[in-house]
């Protein structure tokens, strides 16, 4: 399959790598000129269980540079770089191609359907992990952590189970989801948990699991979005608030931060809008009050206020 990663930083690497490796022609899409100069000049390294490994990929700045279209535009950017980062995707984008986010968060299939249409968009949640170590090279959490895809309709049409088989071919975990609402909102729970209060508290996940009065907040958070996801009538695998705090450090160590967390060290702006910010609109619409995601959401603002501009 020809595919193109839109976004490729710590996730996108991570999982175009591992493409890459099973024979997939894969561009790693990245507007960073180091750190596509240095996937060019020394080939991608993705470090897995302590042991780094060299992978050949194509690298391009622009889309543009492909030269025609792709089978696959997986998107990797930052929720808030969506629309700008699928604008400049339509010259890849041909009568066949599908359009899949993997980005957490709500809201993007919309985004990318507005612009693409939305009878190119798939839709995905991915428990996959990457960390960007330096240019060119990414930590690499992608075994046994599950991906899930499907139509927006929930249709299991041909072109989600060869993409779904694509992924596990090349050892990412894909199940094709029926109810995709559903698995994304299930997600999203895992990030309302942890996100917002390890980027206000600025605690690795070791210490901020220590303090009994987090918890207590983000299992609150995740009640209220379950409520939420009720009243819209989305069914969910989570039977109970506290499994989402449980996932959300699933097989992490205690130096984890969350990635609310990492962006706000690294002085950029967070997806809290798509997250937290994403419960509170959907509550409003749906007559749930949604208070502690609200003073979560408000909090983080807060800090992002404070970063330099
Ligand atoms: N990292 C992880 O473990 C996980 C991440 N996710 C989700 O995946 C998504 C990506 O996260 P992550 O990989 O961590 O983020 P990164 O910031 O590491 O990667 C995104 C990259 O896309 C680049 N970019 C932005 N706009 C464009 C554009 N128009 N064209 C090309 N490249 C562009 C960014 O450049 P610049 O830095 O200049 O903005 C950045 O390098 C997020 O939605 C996140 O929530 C989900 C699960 C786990
Ligand atoms: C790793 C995980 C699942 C939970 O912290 C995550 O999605 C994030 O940090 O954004």
């Amino acid at each position: 399959m020809k595919m193109c990663v839109l976004g490729a930083g710590a996730l996108g690497c991570a999982i175009g790598g591992v493409l890459t490796e099973d024979g997939h022609e894969v561009w790693l899409v990245n507007r960073g000129q180091a750190h596509v100069d240095a996937m060019r000049q020394a080939g991608l390294t993705l470090r897995e269980d302590g042991k780094d490994r060299q992978v050949a990929v194509h690298a391009a700045t622009r889309c543009q540079d492909i030269g025609g279209t792709v089978d696959l535009v997986i998107v990797l950017v930052k929720s808030f770089h969506t629309r700008e980062a699928i604008e400049s995707a339509r010259c890849i984008v041909g009568p066949h191609t599908v359009v899949l986010s993997l980005q957490n968060g709500l809201g993007h299939e919309d985004v990318l359907a507005d612009v693409v249409g939305r009878e190119h968009v798939l839709a995905g949640k991915t428990y996959a992990g990457g960390v960007m170590l330096a240019p060119g090279q990414v930590l690499v959490g992608t075994q046994g952590k599950e991906t899930l895809i499907g139509e927006l309709d929930g249709a299991l049409s041909g072109r989600v189970q060869a993409i779904a088989a694509a992924f596990n071919h090349a050892g990412l975990t894909t199940t094709v989801s029926d109810n995709i609402l559903g698995s994304m909102w299930d997600k999203l729970l895992v990030n309302v948990a942890t996100g917002a209060l390890s980027g206000i508290t600025g605690l690795p996940y070791g210490d901020l699991y220590a303090v009994p009065e987090v918890e207590a907040c983000a299992v609150a958070a995740v009640a209220e979005a379950m409520a939420v996801a009720q009243a819209a009538g989305i069914q969910l695998a989570t039977t109970e608030p506290r499994q989402a705090w449980v996932k959300a450090a699933d097989g992490l160590p205690a130096a984890f931060k969350a990635s609310m967390l990492q962006s706000l060290e690294k002085g950029s702006a967070t997806e809290i809008d798509y997250v937290n910010g994403a419960v509170v609109r959907w509550g409003a619409k749906h007559g749930i009050p949604t208070p502690v995601n609200q003073a979560l959401a408000a909090c983080i603002k807060g800090i992002e206020r404070r970063l330099p501009r």
